[in-house]
């Protein structure tokens, strides 16, 4: 019984102490009708040493649900995530459960199934198990089996067991689930609709398929965007030492269809992060924006789009003095009436809201999170707003370069050279076109349209284009925005400011 429980040992152990203790209580059922106090507790203090003798190991239980409300445990689902990987690899009888926001099957080892696991070269063993319920009771929940999974250990190592190996089952176990996880798209409701039964977000899946593979952008902006968040998501220990909540900002700005939506769904795609869709116009104000802000998860992406649109909050003091010029020239009645109708229909949410819920937000309530603000006009935005350390990282995302059309082109085309590629490089050269209209022109109009087509239609657009940009009238792009070469590009402020 040194190195033991295998299901046959554990037979032989059940066996054991169901002899002992029958024995103990015999002994001790008599002993108490016939003997003094303190040698009826002598007999129970040496019954359980006998016990302890035959089985030395503890046994942990581990239930699928925490309470009479069927809340399912994370100590079992992580156990159960944990052993996923261990038991598909030595158990031959398996299980696949299709987990609650989980994405795929986890195989998990059949009932009466045993596997054994190794920490620090002390051996435990996990057995599956259930209780079929019996009881007749009338309940609002249907009977369900009680599934439940059991550890086995030598009592030596207890106290090891206890300490290490299960928070690292843990630790494990919500890791793997995280990876499993399906990850969800939360979009805020309006608050008059917040209660009990409707939270103040709703989610969908997260399904967006970008990736930092089929983004279309030079491939050292895109590297060097990939660093730093693997730099974010490897350094908890860095911003705790150095005391900085861990979140990281970052504002992206350019044109429409540049990308910037695009690169938001390949940031949390590549993080496996969820997205918060933040509509700060529903919001009314900043009470409700940090209750909101409050309620969302660490491992996440906070996103607000458009910011300079969002709300008339970038030039607060401007529109507060413009206000006050308009409502001097109304007639009292009307004054009273366009009150009213702001105070219905106007979101109070402000700038120094939003910058102080951030703030404390990320302070105060775990982290892990990135928070990303969009815009199509950066030069509109409020300095308090993009200080250092408040954005951490500024991408400029502008029109398609060819490095970008290659891109496009092998996740529209499937082809990585081309004859026409050399005009399409030149016209891009001399052309504002996004990555989005770029997009377009190749997608096939019917279906096996041939390559060369799309690609003649990408050129003929891009001549229109730049035809319309010298004419001025119809031009798409005005010439003075013109960023050409790469799509992204850093500016002089995020080279001081940004690591
Ligand atoms: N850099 C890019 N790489 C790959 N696809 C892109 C890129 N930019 C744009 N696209 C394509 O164009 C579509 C629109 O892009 P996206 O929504 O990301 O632009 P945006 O910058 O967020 O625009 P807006 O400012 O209007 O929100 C995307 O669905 C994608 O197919
Ligand atoms: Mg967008």
């Amino acid at each position: 019984m040194s190195d033991l429980p295998s299901i046959f040992g554990s037979t032989v152990a059940t066996f054991a102490v169901v002899y002992s203790t029958a024995t103990m209580v015999f002994v001790y059922t008599v002993a108490r009708q016939h003997f003094p106090q303190h040698l009826v507790d002598g007999v129970e203090k040496y019954g359980r040493k006998l016990v302890n003798f035959a089985f030395p190991y503890s046994q942990i239980t581990f239930p699928e649900f925490t309470d009479a409300y069927m809340r399912r445990s994370e100590a079992f689902t992580a156990i159960q995530n944990y052993l996923s990987e261990k038991s598909s690899a030595s158990a031959n009888r398996l299980k696949a459960d299709a987990l609650k926001d989980s994405r795929s099957l986890v195989l998990s080892m059949d009932y009466n199934e045993e596997i054994a696991d190794e920490f620090d070269g002390i051996k435990v063993w996990w057995t599956s198990n259930r209780n079929i319920p019996r009881s007749m009771q009338i309940s609002l929940y249907p009977a369900v089996d009680e599934k439940y999974y059991k550890l086995t250990f030598h009592n030596r190592h207890k106290k090891h067991i206890i300490e290490s190996y299960l928070p690292k089952v843990m630790e494990d176990g919500k890791a793997i689930g995280q990876v499993n996880r399906l990850r969800k798209l939360y979009s805020n409701n309006p608050s008059k609709h917040w209660n009990g039964f409707n939270p103040k977000w709703s989610h969908v899946a997260f399904e967006h398929p970008a990736s930092f593979d089929t983004l279309a952008m030079a491939a050292k902006r895109k590297d060097e965007i990939i660093n730093d968040l693997n730099a974010f998501k490897e350094g908890k220990e860095d911003y705790e030492r150095i005391g900085k909540p861990w979140k990281r900002g970052y504002l992206l700005s350019g044109p429409p269809g540049t990308g910037k939506s695009t690169m938001i769904a390949a940031m949390a795609n590549y993080l496996q992060y969820d997205v918060y869709d933040l509509e700060l116009t529903t919001i009314k104000d900043n009470t409700e924006l940090r209750r909101l802000l409050i309620d969302t998860s660490s491992k996440s992406i906070l996103v607000i789009e458009d910011i300079d649109c969002s709300l008339d909050i970038m030039n607060e003091r401007e529109s507060k003095k413009r206000k006050i010029k308009e409502d001097d020239d109304l007639d009292p009645i009307s004054k009273e009436v366009k009150k009213e109708t702001e105070e219905t229909t106007e979101s109070k949410v402000t700038l120094s809201g939003v910058l102080n819920c951030i703030d404390g937000l990320w302070s105060s309530c775990g982290g892990e999170r990135i928070i990303v603000f969009t815009t199509n006009y950066p030069e509109k935005l409020d300095q308090a707003l993009i200080r250092r350390g408040r954005m951490d990282k500024y991408i400029e995302m502008s029109y398609c370069c060819f490095e970008a059309f290659k891109v496009l082109a092998k996740n529209y085309l499937k082809i990585d050279s081309h004859l026409l590629f050399a005009e399409i490089g030149e016209l891009l050269g001399k052309t504002n076109m996004t990555p989005a209209d770029v997009a377009e022109n190749l997608i096939p109009v019917f279906r096996d349209e041939n390559v060369e087509t799309r690609m003649n239609r990408l050129i003929e657009a891009l001549k229109a284009a730049k035809e319309g940009e010298g004419e001025g009238e119809g031009a798409s792009r005005p010439k003075e925005k013109r960023k050409r070469g790469c799509n992204i590009r850093i500016n002089k402020r995020e080279k001081r400011n940004i690591r």
